[in-house]
This record gives C-alpha cells, sequence and structure tokens, in this order.
C-alpha cells in the first residue's frame, strides 16, 4: 500500500502553476522529509497527497484509490494532513474539544474517542492546556494540539508541514518521540522541514525539491553530501556536516559520534 503521484501538475485558482510532473511512491510506515527552498512546491505536493489539492495534470492514488474520486474529508481518515499555521486548522473552542473533535465526528464509540485522544495528549504533552482556548495557548505548543488532533484520528500516513518550526530544543525532542512512536504503530511519516539536522537525524529518506519538482530522493548522506542537490534546492547542511566539509573529512559525516571517530 503507497501513497502514488503519478506525473503530477497542479495550478492554483490564479493560473499560477506550483508543480510540475511530480513522480513519488510513498509506502506506508516509511518516514519521509520533504526538504527544499521556500516556494518550490513543497506544500502544494503534500496537499495533494491529501485531496486538499486535486492534480490538474497526472494521477494521486492514495492505496490504489485515485483522490480525484473522493472528498478529502475521506481521504484524510487514511492521510492526515496537519497544517503549517495551526490557526488555519484550530476551530474549538478548547484544547480538548479540538483533540476530541475528529474522533466524534468519526462516529467512534466514547470510550475509543477518549482512549485515542488520551493517547494524543501524552504524545504532545499538552496536558496542562486542554482546558485552555487554542488562542491563548503559547504558538509552539498550540502545534501540537494541531498535531495531536490528527494522531487522534489515527491515520495511516501522517503529513506534518513545518512542525519544528517555532519548536525549541525541547519542542524537537517531543517531535523525535512523537515520529518513533508513530513509526513503531506502523505509521507512515511525511514531514516538511527546514531544520536539517532534524531531518539527518529522524528521516531515512529525503525528498529535495526546487523550482516545482523533485530533484533528488535519497538517504540523507545521499542528498546533503551532493553539492550540486544542496546547491539547487538551497537547503543548508547539517551543522556536523558543515564543520566536516570545512575540516576536509572523508566519509560523508553528518553526526556527531562520525564526527568524533574521524577525528581521532
Ligand atoms: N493559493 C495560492 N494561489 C496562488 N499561488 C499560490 C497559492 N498558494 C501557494 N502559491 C504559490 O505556489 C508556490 C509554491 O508554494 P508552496 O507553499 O507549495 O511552497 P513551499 O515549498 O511549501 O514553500 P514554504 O517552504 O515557504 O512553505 C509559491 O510560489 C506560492 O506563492
Amino acid at each position: 500500500m503507497a501513497i502514488e503521484l503519478k506525473d503530477v501538475s497542479f495550478a492554483y485558482p490564479n493560473g499560477y502553476v506550483a508543480n510540475e510532473g511530480l513522480n513519488l511512491v510513498i509506502k506506508d510506515g516509511e518516514l519521509l522529509s520533504i526538504v527544499g527552498q521556500n516556494g518550490a512546491g513543497k506544500t502544494t505536493a503534500v496537499k495533494l497527497m491529501n485531496g486538499l489539492n486535486k492534480p490538474s495534470k497526472g494521477d494521486v492514488l492514495v492505496d490504489g484509490v485515485n483522490t480525484k474520486e473522493k472528498s478529502c474529508a475521506w481521504i484524510s481518515k487514511t492521510v492526515g494532513y496537519v497544517f503549517q499555521n495551526p490557526d488555519d486548522q484550530i476551530f474549538n473552542s478548547t484544547a480538548l474539544a479540538e483533540i476530541e473533535y475528529m474522533p466524534r465526528y468519526m462516529k467512534l464509540s466514547e470510550e475509543e474517542v477518549k482512549k485515542r485522544s488520551s493517547r494524543a495528549i501524552e504524545m504532545t504533552g499538552i496536558s496542562h492546556y486542554l482546558k485552555m482556548n487554542p488562542l491563548d495557548i503559547p504558538y509552539a505548543i498550540r502545534k501540537f494540539v494541531a498535531i495531536a488532533a490528527i494522531i487522534a484520528t489515527q491515520p495511516k500516513y501522517l503529513i506534518l508541514d513545518e512542525p519544528t518550526a517555532g519548536q525549541d530544543k525541547r519542542g524537537n525532542e517531543i517531535l523525535e518521540n512523537i515520529i518513533k512512536e508513530l513509526k513503531r504503530d506502523g505509521t507512515g511519516v511525511i514531514a516538511i522541514t527546514h531544520d536539517m539536522d532534524f531531518v539527518a537525524k529522524n528521516f531515512p529518506r529525503i525528498v529535495a525539491m526546487a523550482h516545482k519538482n523533485i530533484i533528488a530522493d535519497g538517504t540523507a548522506k545521499e542528498i546533503f553530501w551532493n553539492s550540486a542537490i544542496v546547491e539547487e534546492s538551497r537547503i543548508k547542511k547539517p551543522q556536523i556536516a558543515q564543520v566536516a566539509e570545512r575540516l576536509n573529512l572523508p566519509g560523508s559525516i553528518l553526526f556527531r559520534e562520525e564526527l568524533t571517530n574521524a577525528l581521532r
């Protein structure tokens, strides 16, 4: 089972073409990160995966079902999308109501609603904020409310659009644990992020985008140690890789232990 993009192009209503001829297969249970400069078309591409955007050309298949034939609400049960800006997503008056909303909308039993919500709350570490109006919750934590609301729907694939934006070290640690736990459950995670250290550490597969298209698809070492890809997609190498490059060390180093070993 997989999300498949087959020669997909997308134009916004004003005619602007944001994706051109995308081809990509994401198998279930995969951890994949999408990187690339602002405006490369990353958000447009992930919105094609859950039916928020429908292709202008080509087809998107979710576990074999063409997204053109289904509503976004239907596809979202399989492919959950967490908005880049939580304020585009959150609409309930308390964090708890926001998290319980979708499981209830899915007509799950009250016991199941509570079970799923509790787990999502625990994973995202937001138990102290449940009674608050989301608008009064600090932005970084509000992003976790938005993530919890989608985790509670237990999608097979979860898309996180810039989850690291606005997060500190602690926030990133929580995100890493969420990704690990979802991986254990067999949930696929697709994340757009500009934090390349986070990408190298957490995602075995990276897709680099530039000028509306996918320009590379590979492991962290393959992407970050290929200067042509780094330049074209205008990404920064992870910090350790930058140090290794300055020191002219061999071995496509990305992590601290690799750097320490090489220096020894
Ligand atoms: N609703 C819209 N109407 C017209 N053009 C749009 C619309 N939304 C986005 N675009 C344009 O499409 C292009 C791709 O946008 P997209 O948000 O997919 O890029 P991105 O790679 O996710 O960038 P970022 O990292 O800044 O989020 C941009 O040039 C953007 O201005």
